[in-house]
């Protein structure tokens, strides 16, 4: 079709005029116009830019009112519906107002859904395309693809139902289109076929009367070659709007009549509407040159389309349209900015009052609650110092001196003496080494446990795999290093007095500590089982051990014998198996504590004072060498593998979990708080009603200069065509005839009427509404 309108307007003669009775130069082929090159002017003449700019700033104010659910009293911005009967022209409308064909066609109630159809002008783009911003399917260029999806949306909805009243959601940015918000509607029908339900007319004409309520504004087609007294379009727009203030007829295939036929339509006398009717053909050229006037220039050709000043064409549709639109507009203007200050005033005082106006975004959340952790961390970063670390190394070679003890009698003084090796043997750096690790991992654990980051159970596995990640990289050089200067210890300890004294001191602190929890598990133990109890089950149990320990010499006349033959104690048959291992237990820690003891009792003596009797007090010097190993141990895990893990964690942290993340993720993030989500929505609200007022400001602030600028008379086109009917919604000017209220700044709130500055903080007492006090820009209604 784009050809096609290239070939038409090239046939078109060079002085072609539009005729209208606004006078405004426009196309006269009535068809789609033909797209421009790169750089090729607007669309529009440039008297109609500040009308465009109006419009499109009023549209983008809509699409934000949308996204913040402004439900109290909804800003509507009049869409303009397309109505009309089946095979009338609608579609073929629509399209010529695009430029574009993208509307499915055929004979089969295609049309079943309403299309809501936003037009974006963008003047500074070559780039024409469409998008269904519910399907996600981004950007498509090509409009074929745009009407395949449109019909198979449409066709979607079952021939049972043949008609659903959810909309599709389309935009068209294009420099060629104005920015306009038009709804394509099924076409009313006169009579239904068998297949559709008889409740078809009655389902459409709801649909249809739906949308053609306040404020939108109605674009009747009627096909010429159709009486007018039986236009559906008519009856409903009259019925919707007596009297014709927003009803646009539009007469389709007027090449299809006689002119004389066509002039008299046009002129409106039969069913006057206030706005008027415009005359178009939308025929596709192919079989346009089948009519008997084959030129584009149809009504140029018939002098009686001359006689007087009617309106024809698409372009003085569209112009018409706009300035239509833009009327309305502006007579609601004064509703929608103080629908808006009070939404915003309300919302101000919400989040004053649930959040002390603190700022939040998600970006700020996500930092918080980053800071927030990279501050618990470097706390444990001081708490786990050299001290630290050596203490749970050195505390831990200290255990395994201690396991020693295992209770066997037997065995602890020949382990005792291996026990050089146990604490020396290689494998203690990994053991130290893998102590420190296990240390700050459970520490990191429990800090990304911690609110805020306990709602955010994706950012808490990221911390900890990254983490591993770092450690493993280093772990086994830092072993490694642990290992080589441990070496040394394996043959040689040398330690002086001082530190064979706290060596000797510790060991008795913890042979204390391990006879006072010995001694408390042997306690519970009898107090769990009863005294005798235990008593008969340990006695049991070790003249069982003795016999097994020696069974070729099984005695049958040996105690155990006599024992096995007699009938089992009652209080140790009642829970025999629970109760051996209960007595097994009592019996390794009686010889524990018996062993620790002993043990203490020979570290206290006076010979072990001096490391000269090394031999007889074993576990002193076992913890000098634990001191020592744990000593310079810390050196090396603290260089190989803490320091550069303390610099990059909160590096990687902001890595991971704020640069690595856009927008989008950063949004997912604070919204897994559930504390913040209400006080995130509250704050975006707030923002984006600010947005909303300050671009208000700028349009009253331009409408006020303007009508400084045309004071009052008829050339005021922002004030033509309204007279006062006193109601506020549509028949009156609003602006009071002030002085223009300064021009908007970035950061004003002013109430772009009043110009009272923004005191939300502090400037009503809440009770439900507003105080009378002069913040309000006009009394309640
Ligand atoms: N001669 C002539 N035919 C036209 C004109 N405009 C549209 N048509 C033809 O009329 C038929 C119906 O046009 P559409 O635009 O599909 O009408 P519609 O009202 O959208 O139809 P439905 O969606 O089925 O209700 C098509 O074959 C068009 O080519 C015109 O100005 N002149």
């Amino acid at each position: 079709m784009a050809d096609q309108d290239d070939t038409d307007s090239a046939r078109r003669p060079p002085s072609l005029n539009d005729t209208s009775n606004s006078g405004r130069r426009s196309d006269s082929s009535g068809g789609p116009p033909a797209p421009r090159g790169p750089g090729a002017p607007e669309a529009y003449p440039a008297n109609q830019a500040e009308f465009a700019r109006l419009i499109k700033t009023l549209i983008e104010i809509q699409n934000t009112l949308k996204t913040v659910n402004f439900e109290k009293r909804p800003l509507q911005l009049p869409s303009i519906v397309v109505i009309g009967s089946q095979s009338s022209g609608k579609s073929s409308v629509l399209e010529a107002i695009v430029g574009q064909h993208f509307l499915p066609k055929g004979s089969n109630m295609v049309t079943r859904r309403p299309i809501e159809l936003t037009l974006v002008h963008t003047p500074h783009s070559t780039e024409q395309y469409g998008e269904f911003p519910e399907l996600g399917l981004g950007k498509i260029h090509d409009f074929d693809q745009i009407r395949k999806t449109l019909t198979d949306l449409n066709l979607a909805v079952p021939d049972s139902e043949c008609v659903s009243d959810k909309p599709i959601d389309l935009r068209i940015y294009s420099a060629q289109v104005p920015d306009l918000k038009l709804v394509d509607l099924p076409g009313y029908i006169q009579i239904h076929n068998r297949n559709q339900p008889a409740a078809l007319k009655s389902q459409i004409q709801q649909l249809c009367e739906r949308y053609i309520q306040a404020p939108n504004i109605i674009l009747a087609v009627c096909a010429a070659d159709v009486d007018l007294a039986n236009s559906e379009a008519l009856l409903a727009s009259r019925r919707a709007d007596p009297l014709g203030l927003r009803t646009l007829g539009v007469i389709t295939k007027m090449d299809t009549v006689e002119p004389e036929t066509g002039r008299g339509i046009l002129l409106n006398k039969d069913y006057p509407l206030q706005l008027g009717y415009v005359g178009v053909i939308c025929k596709p050229l192919k079989q346009r040159d089948h009519l008997p006037d084959k030129s584009s220039a149809y009504y140029e050709l018939h002098p009686i389309y001359q006689e007087q000043p009617l309106k024809l064409g698409v372009t003085t549709l569209r112009n018409t349209l706009i300035a239509v639109l833009e009327r309305h507009m502006i007579v609601n203007l004064r509703d929608i900015v103080d629908a808006v200050q009070t939404e915003l005033d309300e919302t101000r005082y919400q989040f004053k009052v649930h959040y002390s106006d603190q700022r939040i975004s998600a970006e700020s959340y996500a930092m918080d609650s980053l800071d927030q952790l990279k501050r618990r961390f470097k706390e444990f970063t001081t708490r786990f110092g050299r001290t630290e670390i050596r203490e749970e190394i050195r505390r831990m070679l200290e255990e395994r001196v201690m396991d020693v003890y295992d209770g066997r009698p037997l065995y602890w003084q020949r382990k005792l003496e291996r026990t050089q090796s146990l604490l020396t043997k290689s494998g203690v750096g990994r053991w130290s080494t893998q102590l420190i690790v296990d240390t700050l991992l459970h520490n990191l654990q429990s800090m990304v446990s911690a609110k805020p980051f306990s709602y955010h159970e994706g950012a808490r596995r990221v911390v900890m795999q990254f983490s591993q990640e770092m450690i493993r990289s280093r772990y086994l050089m830092a072993v490694e290093q642990v290992e080589n200067t441990l070496k040394p210890l394996k043959y040689e300890v040398d330690c002086t007095d001082a530190e064979w004294q706290e060596a000797r001191e510790r060991t008795i602190s913890n042979l204390s500590r391990e006879i006072d929890s010995c001694g408390r598990a042997l306690r519970e133990l009898r107090d769990q089982v009863g005294r005798k109890k235990l008593n008969d089950a340990v006695r049991f149990v070790k003249d069982l051990a003795q016999d097994a320990a020696n069974p070729a010499e099984f005695n049958p006349h040996s105690r155990l014998a006599a024992r096995l033959r007699q009938p089992m104690p009652v209080s140790v048959a009642a829970h025999f198996p629970r109760l051996l291992d209960k007595a097994r237990e009592a019996i390794y820690l009686r010889h524990r504590l018996l062993t620790l003891k002993y043990r203490l009792a020979a570290t206290k003596i006076r010979a072990c004072r001096t490391q000269s009797n090394r031999v007889i007090c074993p576990e002193v010097f076992l913890h000098t060498l634990a001191a020592k190993l744990a000593h310079n141990a810390v050196l090396f895990i603290q260089v190989e593998l803490l320091n550069e893990f303390f610099f990059q964690f909160p590096r990687e942290l902001d890595n991971r979990l704020y640069y690595g993340l856009n927008k989008d993720q950063i949004y997912q993030f604070a919204r897994e708080n559930p504390h913040i989500v209400h006080q995130l929505d509250l704050a975006d609200r707030k923002a984006k009603l600010e947005e909303v007022m300050q671009k208000l400001v700028g349009i009253v602030h331009e409408v006020n200069q303007h009508q400084q600028q045309h004071p009052g008379g008829a050339s005021s086109r922002f004030s033509e065509g309204y007279t006062s009917t006193g109601n506020g919604s549509g028949g009156y000017y609003p602006y009071p005839n002030h002085t223009a209220p300064p021009p908007p700044s970035a950061h004003s709130s002013q109430h772009p009427f009043t110009g009272a500055n923004d005191h939300s903080s502090h400037h009503y007492h809440y009770s439900g509404a507003y105080s009378s006090t002069g913040s309000r820009p006009y009394p309640p209604q």
